[in-house]
């Protein structure tokens, strides 16, 4: 299910799913080709490191003609593994995790909450949108039987890291970490943090500093 990181590098592998995103809607439209410019007006990328990404996966433009919506679809549909359902986990179901199952991805892409965690028994053995929510007792059986290798975590910051602790017992492979609690993992681990206050400061940041919002794109 999920395949090995292709060698491109971090800052054109996030956008990937920028691009696809806007490629699939071009695609609905029934667009065969679109030019650097116009997915740079789309995504808000500099149309200069829009050319220099696809360059990595072998989509050269060509003048006068722009890139190939097909032929880019179906190398992005093969890179972010679209074409395989992956089956996430959820851990707390307060706030933000019911916000997320309410969403469930299904409208971007092929990943899904396929079951939810919590110890509240108000919450546990009842459904958020179809999701069970299961006890965090169950949580090495259920992910194993399921082989689900990645998980959302939105649980208090103060049990983050012991929750980590049961995902890596659990042989998770990637934690998507919405917590401020900054957590140690081992190496075979990876973990993304979105901590909504930094990225807020970053934008405060940037408006800031700089007054084309170019200079941001490369961070
Ligand atoms: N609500 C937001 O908009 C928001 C935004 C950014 C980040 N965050 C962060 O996301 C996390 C969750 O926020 P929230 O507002 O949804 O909190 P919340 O209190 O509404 O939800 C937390 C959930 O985790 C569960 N929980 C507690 N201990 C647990 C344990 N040991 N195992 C499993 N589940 C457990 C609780 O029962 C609850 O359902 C926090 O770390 C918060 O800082 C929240």
């Amino acid at each position: 299910m999920m395949q090995e990181p292709m060698k491109i590098p971090q800052a054109t592998a996030k956008r990937l799913p920028l691009y696809y995103r806007f490629l699939k809607n071009l695609y609905s439209a029934g667009k065969q080709r679109v030019s650097s410019a116009e997915l740079s007006e789309a995504v808000k990328v500099d149309s200069a490191t829009i050319r220099r990404d696809f360059s990595y996966f072998g989509a050269l433009g060509k003048k006068g003609y722009g890139y190939n919506v097909n032929y880019l679809l179906s190398f992005f549909q093969k890179t972010l593994d679209q074409d395989d359902l992956t089956q996430v986990a959820l851990i707390g179901v307060g706030n933000l995790g019911t916000a997320f199952l309410n969403y469930n991805f299904l409208k971007n892409n092929n990943t899904k909450i396929a079951m939810a965690f919590d110890v509240d028994p108000e919450k546990v053995g009842k459904r958020v949108e179809d999701v069970y929510v299961h006890h965090m007792d169950e949580i090495k059986e259920r992910l194993k039987e399921e082989n689900i290798a990645v998980a959302i975590l939105t649980v208090p910051a103060s049990v983050a890291q012991p929750i980590t602790d049961q995902l890596i017992q659990a042989d998770i492979r990637g934690i998507l970490n919405f917590t401020p609690a900054r957590l140690n993992v081992p190496s075979t681990v990876r973990i993304h943090h979105i901590d909504l206050a930094v990225e807020l400061q970053s934008l405060i940041y940037f408006l800031k500093n700089y007054t084309d919002s170019e200079d941001s794109i490369e961070e």
